[in-house]
């Protein structure tokens, strides 16, 4: 029995905690001539803004509401700390829309106080369904207006722009529960700078252990033992037919075309890694790749920032899963990662353990809007929000 009343969220397409789903379809079937013309009402005080990302004040504007008030762990002791340029790469994939860039400002001072954003994707149900749909991301309202329910305000506005380029779903995740996740995975961390993470709290030395072994204890290799190298834009063709083979085995999975290839996989400074295996037709037969996403230490006098890495797509063919990523986590020690995070999502679980990662505190839901399908495993998941 759910006893949780959710105010907004039953208001919503979305099933019900405690439905039991059996087949794969949308919630409800709407018109554009049901959307409505003109943007929700906010408090009078408050003034819609669409984002214009390539204006660099006004990304500035959403990357300190998110390093200020964006989503911290648990205990409170870190804050994602999402770059500059992070975000500008996150918000224009191609066929992006700056109109789903949304901003709340207080009109008398023009603070930004929250944002919503959404991003065209092909996503792919049960090996079956293509469905083109919208990723919402970074939704933030300030520490000083929680509980005033702008959330739901934010989610309608979007909605409703996303509605009128006539589409109707939409993919998220969130560390809370909802009606109703699609999935419930966990996250996993691999500790690269084993001295730093238990200074700063975020891991603690085990017991009867010194730290001179546990340093020895997360010892990676120096160098890769494989001969990988940098994606570049010649590989485009066969990383994106690797890719596509590759997530067409999962239950939820984004659909790449070259371009997106491109956006999501080229190599960016402080943002994106992605490293490759080819074979002697220089066609890519592995891949590995991580985002940068720095946490803020909240309150610590000597460190002030995490460096973490975050497990993206890879695929192993002509080696294993485990010696791809044991690859991976050398290049991350190699570029100052402080941790190594994957979700028990893709095969995931082949390297976990072997790896030494260690569970996290917490679990990420895979939602859906508008869209009921029956409940996955978090193997059966092949998707990665930012
Ligand atoms: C076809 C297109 C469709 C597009 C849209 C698809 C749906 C997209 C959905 C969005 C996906 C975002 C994905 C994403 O960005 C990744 S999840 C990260 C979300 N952001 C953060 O956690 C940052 C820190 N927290 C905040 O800024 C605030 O706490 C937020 C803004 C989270 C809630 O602000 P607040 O001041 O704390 O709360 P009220 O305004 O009073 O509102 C309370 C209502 O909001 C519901 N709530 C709370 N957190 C939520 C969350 N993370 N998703 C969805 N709903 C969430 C809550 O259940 C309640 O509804 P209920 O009464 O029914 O239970
Ligand atoms: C996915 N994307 C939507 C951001 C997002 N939103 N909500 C979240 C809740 C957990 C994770 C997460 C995902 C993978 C992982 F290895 C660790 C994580 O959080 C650790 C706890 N934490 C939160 C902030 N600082 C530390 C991400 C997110």
């Amino acid at each position: 029995v759910q006893e949780q009343n959710h105010a907004f969220w039953d208001t919503q397409p979305v099933p019900k905690l405690d439905q039991v789903i059996e087949k794969n379809g949308p919630i409800e079937t709407k018109t554009l001539d049901d959307v409505r013309k003109e943007p929700l009402s906010l408090p009078p005080q408050f003034e819609w803004s669409t984002i214009d990302v390539n204006d660099h004040a006004q990304l500035m504007d959403v990357y300190t509401l998110l390093n200020e008030n964006y989503v911290e762990d648990d205990d409170n002791m870190f804050r994602f700390d999402y770059s500059v340029a992070f975000l500008k790469w996150a918000l224009q994939p191609p066929g992006y829309l700056k109109q789903w860039h949304i901003g709340v400002r207080v009109k008398d001072n023009k603070k930004m106080v929250g944002f919503i954003s959404a991003i065209p994707a092909t996503v792919v149900v049960d090996k079956t369904e293509n469905i083109k749909m919208v990723e919402i991301n970074f939704l933030c309202v300030h520490k000083k207006l929680r509980e005033k329910r702008l959330a739901p305000v934010l989610i309608k506005e979007i909605t409703r722009l996303v509605n009128l380029e006539n589409i109707w779903q939409a993919a998220y995740t969130a560390g809370i529960v909802l009606p109703k996740p699609v999935a419930t995975c966990r996250y996993y961390h691999r500790s690269l700078n084993p001295k730093k993470l238990v200074e700063v709290g975020f891991s603690q030395i085990p017991a009867n252990i010194t730290m001179s072994l546990l340093i020895k204890l997360h010892k990676v290799p120096e160098a890769t033992k494989h001969a990988f190298r940098p994606l570049e834009k010649k590989d485009v063709p066969s990383a994106t037919l690797l890719v596509q083979k590759y997530l067409s085995k999962y239950s939820l999975a984004p659909t790449f075309d070259e371009h997106e290839i491109w956006h999501w996989f080229a190599p960016l400074k402080n943002v994106m890694d992605c490293q490759v295996l080819t074979d002697a037709q220089g066609n890519v037969t592995d891949l590995f790749s991580f985002y940068t996403l720095p946490s803020s230490i909240i309150n610590h006098p000597k460190h002030k920032n995490l460096k973490a890495a975050f497990s993206f797509y890879n695929v192993a063919t002509s080696i294993p899963v485990a010696e791809l990523m044991q690859d991976a986590l050398t290049v991350a020690k190699n570029n100052e990662f402080d941790v190594f995070n994957c979700l028990d999502i893709f095969e995931n679980n082949q390297f976990i353990k072997d790896l030494k990662f260690a569970p996290g505190d917490g679990n990420l839901q895979y939602y859906l809007y508008n869209y009921s399908t029956p409940t996955k495993k978090s193997a059966d998941i092949g998707l990665v929000l930012l």
